[in-house]
């Protein structure tokens, strides 16, 4: 018998939509492409055949509407993987949970999650204006910590800790071979270092000088299996593990719009969204 989930823990508002991203089942689509930029949803949805509806919530807004005969869902996180911890669980729920009764639903609905993010390349053969998708993410976060990811590979874990001499093992997790089946030559494939900032923990330096040196050149020589990693962003290894623990679909799709060795940002990033948006919703 699955357990009562208290008022507490799975909160609805008083028109019963779900806490955070304030949508009822019926507003979700089983194909949900996500951003990170809010305005960014508008950019995705100018695509669809007709929008049925629109909800904004804090820094999620949602579009549902048709493309192609298909319903699909466009909605914003934010940045970072504690806002993904949130969307991955209330979306899931939707889906998963029966939110009159607060079971768990006895038949499991996996949705399909794609993320259309911008990304730093770490690599100088990965040009701004590409787009890459990550085949596996490394998450550099806390996240896991919380969560029981035991089974998870471990090898990109332990070796991102040994070469930057941190007190922590980051995690590590693949995303969804049947998502990544879809995709042809447009986008290259990669391994994706999931970053708790933007700024030193991508290496970066502004005023405040990283505590790591050469934090870029370390992770980019590294080599796994034969693999390396290949760009820096902020939510894709909370998507992947997330989606992996509750049974979703999940694929992360990036625009490079900086590359760290070279040192050069896209002078045309609104256009390499627009590409990546265009080329994704042909795919899927
Ligand atoms: O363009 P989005 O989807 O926000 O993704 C990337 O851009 C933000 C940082 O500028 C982070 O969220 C990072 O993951
Ligand atoms: O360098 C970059 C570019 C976009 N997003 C990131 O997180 N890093």
């Amino acid at each position: 018998m699955s357990r009562l989930i208290p008022e507490s823990e799975l909160i609805l508002n008083e028109d019963g939509s779900i806490y955070h991203l304030h949508l009822k089942p019926e507003n979700l689509a089983s194909l949900v492409f996500t951003v990170g930029d809010p305005d960014r949803v508008d950019l995705v949805s100018q695509y669809f055949d007709q929008i049925d509806f629109k909800t904004r919530k804090r820094e999620f807004v949602t579009h549902t509407g048709w493309i192609n005969g298909q319903r699909v869902t466009v909605m914003s996180t934010g940045m970072g993987t504690d806002n993904i911890e949130i969307l991955m669980t209330e979306l899931d729920a939707l889906v998963n949970i029966d939110l009159e009764t607060r079971k768990v639903k006895e038949n499991h609905t996996a949705l399909k999650i794609i993320r259309l993010g911008t990304s730093g390349a770490m690599q100088s053969d990965i040009p701004v204006g590409s787009l890459l998708a990550s085949e596996k993410a490394v998450g550099m976060d806390t996240l896991m910590q919380f969560y029981d990811s035991e089974g998870f590979p471990q090898s990109w874990g332990d070796s991102v800790r040994e070469v930057l001499n941190v007190g922590f093992t980051p995690y590590e997790v693949e995303g969804s071979s049947m998502l990544l089946q879809k995709l042809d030559a447009s986008f290259s494939r990669g391994i994706t270092l999931t970053s708790p900032g933007f700024y030193a923990p991508q290496g970066r330096e502004v005023r405040l000088k990283p505590k790591i040196d050469q934090m870029i050149e370390k992770l980019a020589a590294l080599e796994v299996d034969g693999s390396r990693l290949t760009n820096f962003e902020m939510e894709t290894a909370g998507y992947y593990c997330m989606g992996k623990l509750l049974g979703h679909e999940v694929l992360s799709l990036n625009a490079i719009v900086a590359n760290r060795i070279t040192q050069e940002f896209d002078k045309e990033a609104a256009k390499t969204v627009d590409l990546l948006i265009r080329t994704a919703l042909k795919l899927f």
